[in-house]
């Protein structure tokens, strides 16, 4: 049996109950794959803060870079909401993006026949919707040089930077028209290219990117694309989009899948590749055992898609949760009478027994 190593950031609220229940399943599925996974459990986010000062300590970043892959929960709540701006618990996930390098973060939406009855929308508008969000995670406003507070012409005030280059657009872009390939083909470019100069050179550049590519590339305002999201899920293969709107659009697609609670993703560049619910870590229902696992869990499974080259397990976690859904085990946020309501380590159980 070969041996990889992961490192595992719990994090904070749900981040260690979810995260529990992925990795059980994680090594479950990579045993099968006659793989032996070797974990170092990790600070990351408030947890680290309280344990060492910082969100981000040195010896969490180290275990990462070393690590096959990075698994992580969630961080962030209110305990550390009043913290300096530069140690707060969200500064410890953009620290290990941009020390890992990873530039892609992969946010599949899928819409599972057994759930589609549970999108706020109607079923015929989200059944058969299958989005692949590639969203840029290095780069834009996130990290561009920013102002807490200073005053001008007598007013406090305070801001922050878009800034996109061509290679930066032109990765990411190539990455979304070589996901297309394997997919039906289409990639939406997604910008406000109508008011920012940063959005302009992303259409100029992912024009020519997609032509080099023989790849069919439409452009969206964000506006735009955040409402026909809602009115036709089903008209989009592959969303390619800067940090900011990426991640907006991926909540709001989540949305359309029934629970936020089931989206998985994967953030791959130039080293091991992290992977993450696209959730935050729901502090109003932390510690009470209801929160869904099944976005972490398929974060797993892309985990052992992308960075182990693992398929056969990976699409084997793919079919189980598919499978305690379709018999009906729902957790807190998509429970419906008639169906049976299970916790956090149940589903996650289930999921084994699946398996
Ligand atoms: N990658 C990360 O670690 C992220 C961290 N955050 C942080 O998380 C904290 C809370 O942020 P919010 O804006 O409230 O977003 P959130 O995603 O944590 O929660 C939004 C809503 O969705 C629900 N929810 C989220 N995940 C769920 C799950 N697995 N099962 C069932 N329900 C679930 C929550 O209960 C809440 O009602 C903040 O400190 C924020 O900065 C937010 C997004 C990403
Ligand atoms: C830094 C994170 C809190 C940003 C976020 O919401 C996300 O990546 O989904
Ligand atoms: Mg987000």
């Amino acid at each position: 049996m070969s041996s990889k190593k992961i490192a595992i950031i719990p994090g904070d609220g749900i981040g260690p109950e979810v995260t529990a229940a992925a990795r059980e399943i994680l090594t479950l599925a990579a045993r099968k794959a006659g793989l032996d996974l070797e974990y170092a459990t990790c600070l990351a986010g408030g947890a680290a803060i309280d344990a060492t000062g910082v969100p981000l300590p040195d010896d969490t970043l180290a275990a990462a870079k070393t690590a096959d892959a990075v698994l992580l929960g969630a961080v962030g709540g209110p305990k550390w909401d009043t913290v300096a701006p530069d140690i707060r618990p969200e500064k410890a996930i953009l620290g290990l993006r941009k020390a890992l390098g990873l530039y892609a973060n992969l946010r599949p939406v899928k819409v599972s026949a057994a759930l589609a009855a549970y999108s706020p929308l109607k079923p015929e508008i989200v059944t058969g919707t299958d989005i692949l969000i590639v969203r840029e995670l290095t780069g834009g406003i996130y990290f561009g040089p920013k102002c807490e507070s200073e005053t001008a012409d007598g007013v406090e005030r305070a801001w922050d930077t878009e800034i996109y280059s061509v290679p930066e657009v032109a990765r990411i872009v190539r990455m979304a028209c070589k996901a297309a390939k394997g997919r039906r083909g289409r990639v939406t470019s997604v910008d406000k290219a109508n008011v920012l100069a940063s959005s302009r050179l992303w259409r100029r550049v992912a024009s020519a990117i997609a032509q080099e590519e023989g790849t069919e590339l439409s452009h969206m305002y964000v506006d735009n694309c955040a409402m026909q999201l809602v009115l036709g899920p089903k008209t989009f293969d592959v969303i390619v989009t800067g940090n900011l709107f990426g991640d907006i659009l991926s909540d709001e697609a989540a949305v359309v899948a029934g629970s936020i609670g089931l989206l998985p993703s994967a953030s791959i560049g130039d080293g091991p590749g992290l992977y993450e619910p696209i959730h935050g870590s729901a502090p109003d229902i932390a510690g009470q055992g209801i929160a869904n696992p099944v976005g972490t869990i398929l974060s797993a499974a892309m985990l052992l898609r992308h960075s182990l080259r693992a398929e056969a397990p990976a699409a084997a976690v793919e079919q189980a949760v598919d499978a305690v859904l379709a018999e009906g085990y729902r957790t807190a946020d998509l429970y419906r009478p008639g169906l049976t309501k299970v916790s956090t380590e149940e589903m996650g159980k289930l999921i084994i027994k699946q398996l």
